[in-house]
């Protein structure tokens, strides 16, 4: 693999989905066959799927398996690790589609869900890290996303398109402020039949 510098505008999402369900392989790789892949690299393994590409491609197809995994029914998990600017990057296994037209978003915008997520932000290289991290958190609240502190990341309560369009604007703007290497994290879960105040 080549190690290059200048790779920077190359995003990647490496995320899994853990449908709770006996039949979970062969809804993990149903939905990966519907989702709309074309504008990305992609790689399944029997750990994560890995996409590469621009931006608004990663979004629109990381949202839309989650919408696909949700719309089942089956109480499912989605880990998804987000970069852009991985100094250690190479500029190979992408797909930098020339039009931003999201091919999933007609489809997933007629799938409603609600959803519970944690996200942890990463800013690297770029200064004041917390600063950044405390503005991000900001302006997720200011979305309407129901947003609630927790230790190592911050709990986002809301529906499915807003939080998704949300956690693409942090990971663009953090980007746009300076941090040359910024890595997002989040963790969701859909249709779980636990509430969230009382668990035990
Ligand atoms: C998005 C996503 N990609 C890959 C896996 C790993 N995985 C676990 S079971 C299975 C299907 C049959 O082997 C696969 C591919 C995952 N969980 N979620």
């Amino acid at each position: 693999m080549d190690q290059v510098c200048g790779t920077s505008k190359i995003a990647g999402c490496s995320f899994s989905i853990h449908p709770m369900s006996d039949e979970f392989a062969g809804i993990i790789l149903e939905i990966l066959k519907k989702v709309d892949t074309s504008k990305v690299w992609l790689d399944t393994d029997d750990v994560t799927t890995t996409v590469r590409g621009r931006v608004e491609h990663i979004f629109d197809v990381t949202k839309a398996i989650l919408l696909h995994v949700s719309k089942t029914n089956v109480h499912a998990a989605f880990h998804a690790t987000y970069s852009i600017g991985c100094p250690g990057d190479s500029a190979g296994d992408t797909y930098m589609a020339e039009s931003l037209h999201r091919r999933n978003e007609d489809a997933s915008r007629s799938i409603t869900q609600p959803l519970a997520a944690k996200f942890s932000l990463y800013p690297m290289g770029g200064g004041s890290y917390m600063d950044t991290i405390y503005k991000q958190i900001e302006a997720m609240k200011s979305k309407g996303i129901q947003v609630t502190p927790a230790h190592y990341s911050t709990r986002l309560d809301g529906d499915t398109h807003t939080v998704f369009e949300g956690l693409e604007n942090v990971f663009r703007e953090t980007e746009a402020s300076g941090s040359s290497h910024t890595v997002m994290t989040v963790s969701v879960s859909v249709n779980s039949p636990s509430s969230k105040e009382s668990i035990l």
